[in-house]
């Protein structure tokens, strides 16, 4: 089994480079945010409690958050690998998991980030929220809030997954093929 982290600030393109990568490695794709989105439509309670903190473009709490992604491995028992997107943000989920993997004889097998300049991402999402429909797209006061909270609760990760040898960095600008090249270099070589 093969379980990925797609790691990288908001816009970076984990999404789009998921949609490739979980076809050629044959991964269950679990993005956090995808799943948060869909709960969002359908009006569950879920939804209704994530999306007072995503529209202001801060974390939905740990705890919500930890328990609905353990429930979506849950729910793929038969999965050849996960590829995980928008999961671990914070420590504490990246503990979660390891924890929760491990009960499972399982673990993480890489990070693999996707790097790029702030600016040019702030510009990729305004540019995303003209169509996208997503409320925090659109302002570029979110925007800046999710950077911050990038900045704050996530980017301290890479040192954890650097401690443990896990981590890799591919730059993300360039066409999208150039990059799922880069990233498939990556794990083609685990
Ligand atoms: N692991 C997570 N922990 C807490 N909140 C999350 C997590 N994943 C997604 N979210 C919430 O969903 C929002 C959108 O996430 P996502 O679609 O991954 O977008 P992006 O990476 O472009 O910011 C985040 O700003 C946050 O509010």
């Amino acid at each position: 089994m093969i379980n990925i982290v797609l790691f990288g600030k908001p816009g970076a393109g984990k999404g789009t480079q998921a949609e490739f990568l979980k076809g050629k490695y044959n991964l269950t794709h679990l993005s956090t945010g995808d799943i948060f989105r869909y709960n969002i439509k359908n009006g569950t309670d879920l939804g209704k409690l994530a999306q007072t903190f995503m529209d202001q473009g801060e974390l939905v709490p740990d705890d919500v958050t930890i328990k609905m992604l353990q429930a979506e491995v849950d729910n793929n028992p038969n999965s050849a690998g996960f590829l995980f997107d928008g999961f671990p943000r914070t420590l504490s989920q990246a503990e979660a998991l390891d924890v929760f993997l491990a009960s499972k004889s399982e673990s993480i097998t890489a990070t693999i980030a996707l790097e790029a300049d702030d600016e040019i991402l702030v510009a990729r999402l305004l540019d995303r929220g003209k169509t996208s429909g997503r409320p925090d797209d659109q302002d570029e006061e979110k925007i800046r809030n999710r950077y911050q909270e990038y900045n704050e609760k996530t980017a301290p990760l890479m040192g954890y997954y650097k401690e443990q040898g896990k981590f890799y960095a591919v730059n993300g600008i360039g066409s999208i093929d150039e990059i799922t090249l880069r990233l498939s270099e990556v794990i083609d070589n685990l």
